[in-house]
Formats: structure tokens, sequence, C-alpha cells
């Protein structure tokens, strides 16, 4: 059993976090219920920032906020002193509610809105990363119109095959995100944003894709960036201030995922782009990153109450909670796996195997196939490990079931951040039909 953060069995037998017992909190707040671990993201936050520190180089390591947001979640990224990296109009107005330094916020997206560009130049964010021609000259006008200057950087696909699910890769030739290097319309776009009256071109950004357990990719995407900073100086004498190298390092969801320490990716990144600047005389750009998953994935836990069973003899048993994937669409959409426990019975013997279903009406509404578990009964409680990313974030209505309550804990005390959806919530954005029907009953 694997214990991720201050996870741990207290002297119940219960799963415990961050000092407080998670059946307590299911009892209090109801289930599914996320739990996040603060203690062990701040501990992810602090360890890319201390390898930034130790190797001397400026950085800002940018929270993905995509990964999970909420205003008491950008509150505590502000506190730790990341940056933030949004990727539409309601992410960047979460953070504006959050108090979140608009300086520190980087815009993303591949079709940013009018109305969403016109909402990061008022509010003088720090940055808008570019993702296609469209967008430069709509934010060139936008800018002009306000009389500001916008800081950004160009996002290219540097052509970069990184090992993980097809669905979460970003940074292949064929891909719907940013400029393509290999064709010219990234050295295109380059002239363009740094002749555009309105706009400050600060550098480049790329990002490969997500789940990455090896620095290859990194290294090959960050030598291709400085390939073409190297050309573009000598081409069109523009030399980089920043370089954001994107998120996507990867974490363990099981045993058979094998991250590396952020310092480790950090470390043999940097050492690459080191060399590369010496060896072409380049200036050292400011280094961003910007991780998601390494930061919140394993800080989060959600426990649901056992329901139902179905055991088909000789094929498989089936437990099913009351959640699934409207609280975590990853092992739908992906294939994703996770670990599990009995929240309340954690040192009892995994004499059954499982496997765990969701309320939805969908057959592919399944959690986590084949799991070794104690034989488990209605109220019993399931913990599921790191969901701390793209759960709640990616969390829907679907069947119109509401979404779960978010409790941090730390210290010995938790604190609710997230209220649970109420059936009258689901209803409050319906307006009711007016019948043009002649036919009375
Ligand atoms: C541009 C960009 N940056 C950062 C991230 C964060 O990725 P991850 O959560 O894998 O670190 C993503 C999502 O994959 C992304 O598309
Ligand atoms: N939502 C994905 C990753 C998103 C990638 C964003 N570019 C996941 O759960 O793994």
């Amino acid at each position: 059993m694997y214990f991720h953060g201050t996870s741990k069995v207290n002297n119940k037998g219960h799963l415990e976090i961050g000092g407080v017992d998670t059946i307590e909190l299911a009892n209090q707040y109801g289930t599914p219920l996320y739990i996040y671990d603060i203690a062990l993201f701040r501990e992810r936050a602090r360890d890319f920032q201390k390898t930034f520190q130790n190797l001397g180089v400026q950085a800002q390591v940018a929270y993905a906020s995509k990964a999970f947001s909420s205003v008491a979640m950008f509150q505590l990224v502000k506190e730790v002193g990341l940056s933030l990296d949004v990727v539409s109009g309601g992410e960047l107005y979460t953070a504006l509610v959050a108090d979140f330094p608009v300086e520190r916020i980087h815009f993303h997206g591949n079709n940013k809105s009018e109305e969403e560009l016109e909402m990061a130049v008022k509010n003088k964010i720090g940055c808008v990363v570019v993702d296609n021609f469209l967008e430069l000259s709509m934010l060139n006008e936008i800018c002009e119109k306000h009389d500001y200057m916008m800081p950004v950087l160009l996002r290219v696909t540097p052509g970069i095959n990184a090992h993980t699910h097809d669905y979460i890769l970003t940074g292949q030739e064929d891909s719907k995100f940013g400029f393509d290097l290999q064709s010219g319309q990234a050295h295109e776009a380059m002239k363009i944003a740094f002749s555009a009256s309105n706009l400050d071109l600060l550098g480049i950004h790329c990002h490969i894709g997500s789940q990455i357990f090896e620095t290859t990719g990194f290294k090959l995407a960050a030598g291709k960036l400085f390939e073409t900073l190297k050309d573009w100086k000598e081409t069109e004498g523009f030399e980089a201030r920043v370089v954001n190298l994107g998120g996507g390092f990867g974490i363990r969801y099981t045993k058979e995922d094998t991250p590396l320490p952020a310092s480790v990716y950090v470390e043999e990144i940097i050492a690459d782009v080191k060399a590369f600047v010496t060896d072409h005389a380049l200036n050292m750009p400011e280094i961003w990153i910007e991780p998601g998953r390494s930061l919140v994935g394993d800080a989060g836990t959600t426990i649901y109450s056992v329901g139902s069973k179905k055991e088909i003899p000789n094929i498989r048993h089936y437990l099913a909670v009351d959640g699934g994937m409207t609280d975590n669409i990853r092992p739908a959409l992906y294939q994703a796996k996770y670990e599990a426990v009995l929240a309340n019975r954690v040192n009892d013997v995994a004499d059954d195997k499982v496997s765990i279903a969701g309320k939805c009406c969908e057959s592919g509404d399944m959690l986590i196939w084949d799991l070794p578990l104690p034989k488990a009964n209605h109220k019993d409680y399931l913990a599921v490990f790191c969901t701390g990313a793209y759960g709640y974030a990616m969390a829907n209505n679907y069947n119109r079931i509401t979404r779960p309550a978010v409790v941090f804990v730390e210290d010995g005390e938790a604190q609710l951040v997230i209220r649970r959806e109420s059936f009258e919530d689901l209803v409050r954005l319906d307006v009711p039909y007016q019948s043009k029907s002649k036919v009375t009953k």
C-alpha cells in the first residue's frame, strides 16, 4: 500500500490525511468528497522553486490551473509564491476574485475569444501566450484600443512525440496547438509579433504533453526552442528574455508509474539549456515552467461511499460507489489507472478482487478494474488516491449528478473550500418552457 504525503492509517484503522480522519470528514461533508493534502502541495511547489534557486536560474513556476481551480486554490497558489497559468475567461475571472497578482498570470488557449483577450488586457495580466495568427492581430488591436503594451510569448509545436497517451500529447507537429516550427509558421509569427505596435515579445513557449516520466522529450523540445532562438537572433536580431517549457511532469498514480523528482526534471533540462546558451553566446533567458498535475495530483484523494454489489460467478465482482465518471472522467477518457483502499478498514486483508463502478447510466463508467480489496459492503468507504489533478476540474453533471464538495486539510484541521452542488444549483440556470401548443388538456 502506498501512501502519498501526510496520508496514513490512524489507530481506528481509518485513513487519515493532514492529521484529519477521512471518515469524520465523510460524515461531516458527505460523499463523494475530494480531500486535498495542503502540506503535500506546498512541498511539491517548494521542490520546483528550490531547484531553480539552487541552480541560480531566474524562473517562474506557474501553476497550470486547469488541473484544479477554485478561489481558495488560487489564494493558496498566491501564498506559496507561484505564478498562474489560466486558459479561459472563467479561470481568469476566478483568479481575479481570488485577488491573484495580475502580473503573475499567464493566459493560454488555442481559441481565445475577443472578450477573453479584452479581459486580459483590461486587467493588465503578466503575459498572453499567443497561439495563432488570428490571436496575434486581435490582441494587438485590442491593446492599441486600450493603449497598452502586452507581454507575449509565442506557443510553438516543436514536433516532439512524448511518450504518453495520445489524447494528452500536445507537442507533435499534427496538433491543434501553437505555431508549427517545421513549416516556418513560427518564424512568420515571430516577425509579426516582433514588429507589432502593442505587443512586447518576451520569447517562446512549448508544452509537449502530460504525465511524462523521462527527460528526453523535454530536452529535445528545449533543444528545438533554443535552435529556433539562435536562428531568430541571427536572422531577425530578436533575443528572447523568456523561455517557457510548459508542464507535463508525471506523477505516481499506481506502482507502474515511475516519475522523477521535480529536481531531476528541472536539473537535467537546465543543464542542456545552459550548455546551449553558452555554446551559442545567447543571453540566458528567464525560464518558466507550468506544472499542474505534479503540483496537485497526488495531494488529492476522493472518498466514496460503497453502495450496491454485483458478483458474477467466475467472471467479476462489481462494487458500485456513489460517484464515478462525473467526478473522475480520466479512467473513461484515457484508461487512467488508480489505486484505492477501504478508508474505514485500511488494515484489513485484501481478500477480494473487485471492479469499482460508478453510478452513471453508462457501461464505461468504471473507476478501477480488478482492485484487490477486503470484502466490502454497503456503508464502507472507498478512498481513491491521486485524484487532485483533472478530477474536480473535469467534473460534470451527467445524469444530473451533483458535483462533490472539496475540503483542504492541514495540521489536523479541515476547511471546506467548495460546497457540494445541490439539486437547486442544478436547476438554477434552467428557464421554464413557454408552451406554444394550442392544444390544452
Ligand atoms: C500549455 C500547458 N501547460 C501546462 C499544462 C499542465 O500539464 P500537467 O498538468 O501535465 O503538468 C498543460 C496541460 O497538459 C498545458 O496544455
Ligand atoms: N486532462 C488531462 C490532461 C490535460 C492536458 C492539458 N493540456 C489529464 O487528465 O490527464
